[in-house]
């Protein structure tokens, strides 16, 4: 390794300040604005997300997040802080002298505040790592267009490096692996394990994102480590966004399905989010469950997010040190 000193910014999406109206809307306000997000010509959107969207949204996910807040604030930002400071303890713990730093795409921490924070500690080459483990224009694209907004006006680039995707990294899939494994020892197994991902617009994947393809080799490489037969599992897609068609099957529409057809029971894991957030705390945990046991289904259990594991901090600590090899 080069003396060079290297450092590590974690990006994740970012969530709003509080379970208020307010703060979520300045939160949509700045996410859905984003151009990798909802590519809609810029005069029509405006006057679709000022007029419409941001007036009768923001208090609506505002409930959904009053459900799920806890006591360190929105779960997504309690359990990013706690890995950034797992995985800073890890690579201390193996001697390596490598700054970690917490950045989201939208609102706090900013990348420039972290970015900021790296180079006080006297980072030169800036190893980027976006925690999801799918690439998607709409989320790793978007970590890369905030990341040189942030850096527009730094006199001095750092190096960098940016991980684009692990949806098969082996560490990845272990870490999947072993919680389905010890969530099954200790609940029992489900007729079928659902494995839902956030869904894109089918446009978009028709452009060429390459998430959801990448989200069914996840799946089958999870399933295969499970050695789970065919009619086992399904990988399915959630929190549809807007009127057009979304990538399919659709998770609500086949969860129903599952409950009118006679499955008792479903275990669900959602393996695209590294973090419990809005959409598997109160769209999987609450309003799926709901469907599927008004469906007729009997049983629904929600396995979480890797989150802090320790086999999903040794994974992130194994892609640092891969990609910063001979730097
Ligand atoms: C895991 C990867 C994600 C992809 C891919 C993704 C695409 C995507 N999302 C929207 C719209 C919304 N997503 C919302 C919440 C949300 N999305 C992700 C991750 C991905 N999104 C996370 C982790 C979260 C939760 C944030 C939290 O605070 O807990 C929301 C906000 C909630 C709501 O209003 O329903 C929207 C909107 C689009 C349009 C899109 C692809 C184009
Ligand atoms: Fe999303
Ligand atoms: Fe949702």
């Amino acid at each position: 390794m080069s003396q060079v000193k290297i450092g590590v910014l974690l990006v994740n999406l970012g969530t709003p300040e509080a379970p208020t109206a307010k703060a979520v809307r300045k939160y949509l306000a700045e996410f859905l604005w984003d151009r990798r997000v909802v590519d809609v010509p810029r005069p029509i959107w405006w006057l679709i997300l000022n007029g419409i969207i941001l007036r009768f949204r923001p208090g609506r996910v505002a409930k959904g997040y009053q459900s799920i807040w806890t006591e360190d604030g929105s779960p997504l930002m309690a359990i990013s802080k706690r890995q950034q400071r797992a995985l800073q303890d890890a690579l201390d713990q193996q001697g390596l002298d490598i700054p970690v730093e917490l950045a989201m795409t939208y609102g706090e921490p900013s990348m420039e505040t972290a970015g900021r924070n790296l180079r006080q500690k006297g980072v030169e080459k800036m190893l980027v790592l976006p925690l999801y483990p799918q690439f998607s224009a709409s989320t790793t694209g978007a970590v890369f267009d905030r990341l040189a907004k942030g850096l527009k006006r730094c006199p001095h680039l750092p190096e960098m490096r940016f991980v684009n995707e692990y949806h098969q990294h082996p560490l990845y899939i272990q870490a999947l692996t072993n919680s389905v494994k010890e969530y099954w020892k200790e609940h029992g197994k489900g007729d079928k394990l659902m494995m839902s991902f956030h869904g894109i617009p089918q446009r978009y994947a028709d452009n060429g994102d390459p998430y959801p393809r990448q989200c069914k080799a996840t799946a089958d490489a999870l399933a295969h480590a499970l050695d789970l037969k065919e009619n086992e599992y399904l990988c399915t897609f959630q929190s549809r966004f807007g009127r057009e068609e979304w990538v399919k099957p659709y998770t609500d529409h086949t969860l129903e399905d599952w409950g009118k057809s006679g499955v008792k029971r479903v275990d669900i894991i959602s393996p695209a989010f590294s973090a419990d957030c809005l959409e598997t705390l109160e769209e999987l945990e609450e309003e799926n469950r709901e469907n599927f046991l008004e469906a007729g289904g009997k049983e629904y259990h929600y396995i979480p997010c890797l989150n802090d594991r320790s086999d999903h901090i040794e994974m992130m600590s194994e892609l640092v040190k891969t990609h910063i090899c001979n730097w």
